[in-house]
């Protein structure tokens, strides 16, 4: 059995990401909004966009914090952000909504989501999705880390030097290799569930563009940030 080991440089590595993720938050008083008082469907949708937006913020600040990231070449550092903020987005959801609230909050944050305007054919795989992520119980090392290496997809549409990206994500599969089987020693295909969700990520963000037409279609608003990122 081969002795799995973190080095040191790799446990300085985890912890710029841990702490970098953890210092970027989605503020509390937006996902706490979506808690409160009734809402319409216009109103869900108004908080959802509040939302995206505020996370797209958090997500740029975060990949500054990816040792490396800004080595990287400029228009290729945005080409990642653009290929990765809706599935950076999911990822984040998920995290959220399987979070440990109040009893009774899940539920209404669940009515709030389903009750936004989202037509019910993207609803279904978009909570599927939720599950799948809450299920896996990653500790926040893990959360983080499944993040980078999401954000670090050499494959995206126009990135130009894409070994420059494969090397850094390589370097952060290694160290989320080595704390899935620290982590869930029980488990030895855990590491494989984790890159399995990114599988799925790629099919919900496939969701979302049409998602995006629907909304276009009734007229929906995005944000300025919201439709550059998202190229709509
Ligand atoms: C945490 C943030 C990043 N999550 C978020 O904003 N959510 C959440 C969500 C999930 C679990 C807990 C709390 C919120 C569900 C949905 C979104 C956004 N999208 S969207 O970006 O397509 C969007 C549609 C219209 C305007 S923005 C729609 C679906």
């Amino acid at each position: 059995k081969e002795k799995v080991e973190i080095t040191k440089e790799q446990q300085a590595l985890m912890k710029i990401i841990t702490d970098a993720y953890n210092r970027h938050q989605i503020p509390q008083d937006v996902a706490k909004k979506l808690l409160q008082d009734q809402y319409s469907a216009e109103e869900n949708f108004l908080l959802l966009t509040e939302m995206a937006t505020s996370q797209v913020q958090v997500l740029v600040e975060f990949t500054k914090n990816i040792p490396g990231f800004l080595s990287l070449d400029r228009e290729d550092q945005i080409a990642l952000l653009k290929g990765s903020a809706v599935e950076a987005m999911f990822l984040r959801s998920a995290q959220v909504f399987s979070r440990k609230m109040p009893s009774g909050h899940t539920e209404v944050l669940e009515e709030r989501i389903r009750k936004s305007g989202i037509s019910e054919e993207f609803i279904t795989p978009m909570f599927n999705f939720y599950k799948s992520i809450g299920e896996l119980h990653m500790v926040q090392e893990e959360q983080a880390l499944l993040t980078t290496v999401t954000i670090l997809t050499p494959d995206r549409p126009y990135v130009k030097d894409q070994q420059a990206v494969e090397r850094l994500q390589e370097t952060m599969l290694d160290v989320l290799r080595k704390l899935c089987v620290l982590q869930h020693p029980q488990e030895p295909q855990y590491f494989a569930r984790l890159l399995g969700r990114l599988t799925e990520l790629r099919t919900l963000s496939h969701y979302h563009t049409e998602m995006l037409v629907s909304w276009r279609m009734n007229d929906h608003k995005f944000t300025p940030l919201l439709c550059e990122i998202w190229d709509v």
